[in-house]
């Protein structure tokens, strides 16, 4: 997951592979829910691991419901059986609507029926959506709610008893969010000791979420009966029983970007995106269908789809989109490279979700250079001409960053590449934390248009630990050079092969069976991380390093760690060499008396045994024969920056590298 500030997308020029989709953050709360207020125990699978389900389990933990993750990362919960062991609590509920609104509604019920006082709060933006129209139908049936912010909207305190008038048809207005007609159909089921009969007062949009509701209702043992979608009956008697273990399906919004990823830049091999398909019981599935009617090739698998490029450029499309809110974000900016002018309308809802996302979709993609007009309910983009360099602002919304990494793309030709920075990508940790990391690995760019940043310099210098706080600080992968000349070192000892051995040594190297894993290094199937540090390997390594036929040999193998979004490498011939055409170059310096003390310092809290003045010896003699050799001498690059450390921390050196970083890399805001 990034946590970082932005994140540079370099211009993209294809997608192929495999995605397994995160579980849906819709069906995986509504299972939360309806697990914890049911009888028995249910054990929930593919539950969605993300900011708003976290936000929900801590709340039910609060509320005296107990749940465990199991090794498969799977959910129990153990349900209440419709009565809470606690009679009060407070619960935040960040910015998840989904947990908000059925929460208040099962709080509301339980507390008149029960007694009891609860709070519900959540972060500023939460405290800005509006919440009277649910909280108006439960006041309507005896419900003590007070509004402890501005009214009509969250904070919330809850309590009772109360007596609760449940003769009459509950009314709840279906035209700004289906998710209060959700709430009451999740939780009046505690409470149906006689039929309850809901209508609807306006026309219900999202009618699709509201399916979702009833088909797990459904499996929760509560048969709701349906006329239209303006009345609805829940049976005298119904209770919440577990089915004992449920599946999650694949979040169909998230299915969203790769469908459009396909689209767009699947000109060869498909993107397969697995976790929903033909019988999705999500709304937003049908995001494909509107995919296909701008010119995606889609082919449907029980659990899977494949998505291909087609129609190219893509078809302006008009499209009523009230069935498929949050995925319609997707087609905004899949318009921009359309053939005409696409119009979405019935996106009123958008005006209340995260941010304002009409307004906040307009903004961003103006920025990009294109035109957009915009209503209450509706938004049209015209396709791109040419793209603007610019700074993508994602509003705390997760949707704005999935959705704006896909303008990276550049498969129009005529229109010089560029790139993109996306602001705090973090927020997609709502519901898809490793949403760019999967992008990542789905997406193809020239590698000439992957930044790349040098850090080169003598041992100790602190290359390493610069090269990695940096590369965290922009999200981008890392390269130890020096792992693969000490990995070479080592290999060569292991099959016994003499250092000075050239031919030997350059086979070994080119076919080194080096892997890297979660910040570890693998030789074959061995963790050698730790071996590789040894003084000796770093010796041996700079031994090997000085024949050009295992310079050579390398050579391709560092080339390939440029990958997307971008590459710190860390080395001696990083700058020279490897990467000669890298936007940043830096050759990092300190005394030898202050690397040789850091060494030392290195070496002892690692366990090894150590002592500065032969480290000082070792690392004198390491320079000289690094500086004298014919390949590739150490030597700063004649574009380098250089930096001598020897009296700055190092936050003081990440930030200088970052602050340079940034004067080369300007963006319009
Ligand atoms: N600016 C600095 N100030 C103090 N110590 C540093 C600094 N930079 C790195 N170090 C420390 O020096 C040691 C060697 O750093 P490392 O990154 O392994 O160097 P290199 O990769 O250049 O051999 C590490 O223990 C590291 O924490
Ligand atoms: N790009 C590189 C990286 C390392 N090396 C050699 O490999 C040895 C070990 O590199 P390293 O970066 O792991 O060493 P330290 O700087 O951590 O001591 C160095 O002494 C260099 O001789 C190189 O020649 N070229």
């Amino acid at each position: 997951m990034l946590k970082i500030p932005y994140l540079d997308l370099p211009p993209l020029c294809g997608a192929a592979g495999t995605v397994r989709l995160p579980g849906s953050k819709s069906i995986s709360n509504r299972l939360l829910l309806l697990a914890a207020l049911a009888e028995g125990e249910t054990r929930i699978e593919q539950l969605l691991e993300a900011d708003d389900t976290a936000v929900m389990l801590d709340a039910l933990r609060s509320l005296g419901c107990a749940w465990h993750r199991n090794g498969d990362g799977s959910v129990t919960v153990q349900g209440l059986g419709g009565h809470l062991p606690v009679s009060q609590a407070d619960c935040f509920l960040g910015n998840a609507g989904t947990a908000m609104r059925p929460l208040a509604a099962a709080l509301a019920l339980l507390s008149a029926r029960d007694g009891g006082r609860f709070f519900l709060s959540g972060v500023a933006r939460m405290h800005e959506r509006p919440i009277r129209d649910l909280v108006d139908a439960l006041r309507g049936l005896g419900c003590q709610i007070e509004d402890l912010g501005q009214p009509g909207y969250p904070p919330l305190a809850l309590s009772g008893p109360a007596p609760l008038a449940l003769d009459q048809p509950v009314r709840v207005r279906g035209d700004v969010s289906s998710q209060f007609l959700t709430a009451l159909l999740l939780t009046l089921p505690l409470v149906a000791q006689r039929a309850i009969v809901i209508e609807v007062e306006g026309e219900l949009i999202s009618k699709p979420y509201v399916e979702i509701t009833l088909a797990l209702l459904a499996r929760f043992n509560v048969k709701v009966e349906r006329e239209g979608w303006q009345r609805f009956t829940i049976p005298a008697g119904s209770r919440l029983r577990s089915p004992g273990r449920l599946v999650v399906e694949g979040d169909a919004s998230a299915a969203s970007y790769f469908i459009a990823l396909g689209a767009l830049g699947a000109t060869q091999a498909p993107v397969r995106i697995e976790g929903i398909g033909r019988d999705a019981l999500q709304g937003d599935v049908r995001f494909a269908d509107a995919a296909a009617a701008m010119g995606a090739q889609i082919e449907w698998e029980d659990h899977a789809l494949r998505v291909r490029r087609g129609a190219w450029p893509l078809k302006a499309i008009q499209l009523d989109c009230v069935a498929i809110p949050d995925a319609a974000m997707t087609l905004a900016v899949m318009a921009l490279y359309a053939d005409g002018p696409s119009r979405l309308s019935g996106i009123a809802s958008w005006r209340v979700k995260e941010t304002d996302r009409i307004a906040a979709m307009a903004t961003e993609l103006r920025k990009l250079g294109a035109t957009v007009a915009e209503g209450p309910d509706w938004i049209e983009v015209h396709p791109l001409q040419s793209w603007r360099r610019t700074a993508i602002h994602t509003y705390d919304d997760h949707r704005m960053a999935m959705c704006f990494s896909l303008a990276a793309l550049h498969p129009l030709t005529g229109t010089p590449p560029q790139d993109l920075r996306i602001l705090d990508p973090g927020c997609v940790a709502k519901t898809f934390p490793d949403y760019f990391e999967t992008l990542f690995g789905l997406v193809q760019a020239d590698p000439a248009h992957i930044p790349v940043l040098c850090i080169d310099g003598p041992t100790a210098s602190g290359k390493g630990t610069l090269a990695d706080r940096v590369a965290d600080q922009l999200g981008y992968w890392v390269l130890d050079s020096g792992a693969l000349y000490r990995a070479t070192a080592l290999a060569a000892r292991c099959a016994g092969v003499a250092l000075d051995d050239e031919p030997r040594v350059a086979a070994l190297a080119a076919r080194l069976p080096l892997h890297f894993e979660a910040g570890r290094c693998f030789l074959d199937e061995e963790d050698v991380t730790d071996a590789l540090r040894a003084e000796e390997v770093g010796l041996g390594a700079s031994a090997v390093a000085a024949l050009p036929a295992v310079r050579q040999a390398l050579h391709q193998l560092q080339l390939s760690f440029r990958r997307v979004p971008g590459l710190v490498a860390d080395g001696r011939d990083m700058g020279v060499a490897i990467f000669p055409q890298a936007q940043l170059k830096v050759f990092l310096t300190a005394s030898a008396a202050q690397r040789a003390e850091r060494r030392y310092k290195q070496l002892i809290s690692k366990g090894f045994s150590a002592n500065i003045a032969g480290l000082l010896q070792d690392l004198e003699a390491r320079d000289a024969r690094d500086k004298s050799r014919s390949a590739s001498p150490l030597a700063p690059a004649q574009d380098a920056r250089l930096l001598d450390n020897s009296d700055l921390s190092i936050d003081a050196s990440v930030e200088q590298v970052l602050a340079w970083w940034d004067e080369k890399r300007a963006f319009a805001d």
